[in-house]
């Protein structure tokens, strides 16, 4: 059986970017840039104030001086003339500074009357003005191609004055969920041999993180026939297919044999990881097929391992940093790992990482309180509370 990092580096030499679109900024959030962003425009525009108050000339800002106040600049709607000798303007927060000017001070400082100004002692040193450019210059660089626009690129990428921007083309994704006994939630307590899908809900929020469409959500019971017609049909709406249950090696497990006639050529077909172990993936058709075992703590771990890279990858964006680990300390103490690479589910509080209780694959009342994942080597030590793991955010 392979590990974990030959299983990735498998997968992702098999996954080619698909082509790219532009799209409205409006559009774009979530999407991986097919281009570099570079600025349209300097921001900020002109010397703006960074405070509502009065703007002066610094060798006239003095206590207890007084200066004539001339008009009103606004954001949006600037004073245009130049300020001269023994003046000021009243600015608020965001309005161009008068050619002249070169300090605000902030109104708490300020005594006015009719239209003169006199300034309190305590302002500065700070002049309050943000400098033309002082945060991007026109053709700067803004966002680097393969980014993922995260909220706080999407400032980046509106602030820069883009009406719409390349990025990868959507990834479609259909999830085909296997097994007899699974209905729709709602529908399971109408009999005792049925259980709701609850994986398939884990994994296709989690996709939709990561920036793809699903295109439909197949449900069916374990007949080879019919899951055959499944699989086809999958295949031709999406990019990629991701299979939830029959996995492993049960009579009835038919994940893997109904994409046989679509010429499926795997990448790995079980890995060395817990949980997870019959996770697999390969292509089908001319698309992606990434079949997930159907514990349904197990098709969450595995969908974070996989899918999560693999469909950023579709997207030519940073697939290993998708499942970068981060450095933090352990809130309990955890016993030695087994053969296998291990995946503790887990949440963060102030005193670190503390795994849910319950750590089987089948176990979901656990994932409602798990937020993170504990990456552990094979063969892991005993750790103390306090010792430092890596961990990936679930
Ligand atoms: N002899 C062996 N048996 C098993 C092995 C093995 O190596 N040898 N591996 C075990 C491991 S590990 C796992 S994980 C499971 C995975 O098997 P499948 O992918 O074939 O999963 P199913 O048999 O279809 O279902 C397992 C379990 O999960 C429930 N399930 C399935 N799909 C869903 C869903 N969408 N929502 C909620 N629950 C789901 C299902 O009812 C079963 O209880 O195989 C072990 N067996
Ligand atoms: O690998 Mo299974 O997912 O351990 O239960």
């Amino acid at each position: 059986m392979i590990a974990f990092d030959e299983a990735m580096s498998r997968a992702l030499s098999m996954v080619r970017p698909l082509e790219s679109e532009r799209v409205a900024v409006s559009d774009a959030r979530g999407r991986v840039l097919a281009e570099t962003v570079h600025a349209e425009i300097d921001a900020p525009r002109a010397d703006i104030s960074a405070m509502d108050g009065y703007a002066v000339r610094l060798d006239e800002a003095r206590s207890g001086q007084s200066l004539k106040v001339v008009g009103e600049a606004f954001a949006g709607t600037p004073f245009t003339a130049p300020l001269g000798e023994g003046q000021a303007v009243r600015i608020f927060t965001g309005a161009h500074v008068p050619a002249g000017a070169d300090c605000v001070v902030m109104q708490e400082y300020a005594q006015r009357s009719g239209d003169t100004v006199t300034f309190g002692q305590g302002f500065g040193p700070s002049r309050h003005i943000r400098k033309r450019g002082g945060d991007f210059a026109a053709g700067a660089l803004m966002i680097e191609r393969g980014t993922r626009l995260s909220p706080a690129a999407m400032i980046a990428l509106a602030g820069a004055d883009k009406a719409d921007v390349a990025v990868a083309r959507q990834p479609r994704v259909a999830i085909i969920v296997t097994g007899e006994e699974l209905v729709s939630p709602g529908s399971a307590a109408a009999s005792a041999n049925r259980q709701p899908d609850s994986a398939s809900y884990g994994v296709a929020a989690l996709a939709e993180r990561y920036g793809v469409k699903i295109v439909q959500i197949f449900r069916a019971g374990d007949d080879l026939a019919a899951l055959e017609d499944i699989a086809t049909h999958a295949l031709s709406l999406a990019d990629c297919v991701i299979v939830i249950g029959g996995a492993s090696v049960g009579e009835r497990d038919f994940a893997k044999p109904m994409f046989a006639g679509a010429e499926l050529e795997f990448a790995f077909s079980k890995v060395a990881i817990k949980p997870g172990k019959p996770v697999w993936f390969g292509t089908a058709g001319g698309r992606y097929v990434l079949g997930l075992p159907g514990n349904p703590g197990s098709a969450l771990v595995t969908a974070r391992l996989f899918a999560a890279p693999l469909l950023i990858a579709l997207q030519g964006g940073d697939a290993p940093a998708e499942i970068q680990t981060v450095p933090l300390p352990l809130a309990a103490a955890l016993e030695p790992g087994g053969s296998r690479e291990t995946f503790l589910r887990a949440r963060l509080d102030q005193a670190g990482l503390k795994p849910v209780a319950n750590q089987e694959s089948g176990a979901q009342a656990p994932l409602a309180q798990s937020t993170w994942l504990i990456w552990r080597e094979a063969h892991a030590q005993a750790q103390a509370a306090g010792a430092m793991v890596r961990a990936i955010p679930l």
